[in-house]
């Protein structure tokens, strides 16, 4: 299996549980893997036939901007669902940071984790 990865894509997005969360903008930190066969794409060296970092990179941007959600839960569900739709997928794995979140901590969030990694 061969694995697509975008490592700390940093996000400014409204999310958050609280009503004070909603009325501001807090960093989210992305780490995302795919997995794909990036044979297909190195046999004519064609950028068409992977996965493309950049742009998936806007895609997360972009969903974030467009669905302000409460929970990181919510946030990343909704969004491996938007990416299993879009691409073919045999496995992926998000991890969604919010650094700023728990003063103590360097970072609280979640890990989702889809598919078979063969
Ligand atoms: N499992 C989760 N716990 C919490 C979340 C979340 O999204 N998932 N969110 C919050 C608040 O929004 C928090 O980040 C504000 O400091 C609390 N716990």
């Amino acid at each position: 299996m061969d694995i697509i990865f975008i490592e700390g894509l940093k996000v400014n997005t409204t999310i958050g549980y609280y009503d004070w969360e909603k009325k501001i903008k807090q960093l989210l930190v992305f780490d995302i893997k795919l997995a794909t066969d990036i044979r297909h794409a190195a046999k004519n060296d064609e950028l068409a036939k992977t996965i493309d970092y950049a742009e998936v990179s806007e895609l997360v941007d972009e969903f974030c901007q467009k669905n302000p959600v409460d929970l990181l839960e919510t946030l990343g569900q909704r969004l491996v669902e938007t990416l299993q739709a879009k691409y073919a997928l045999s496995w992926l794995q998000i991890k969604i940071s919010k650094p700023t979140a728990v003063e103590q901590a360097d970072a609280v969030g979640i890990i989702i984790e889809r598919g078979n990694r063969n």
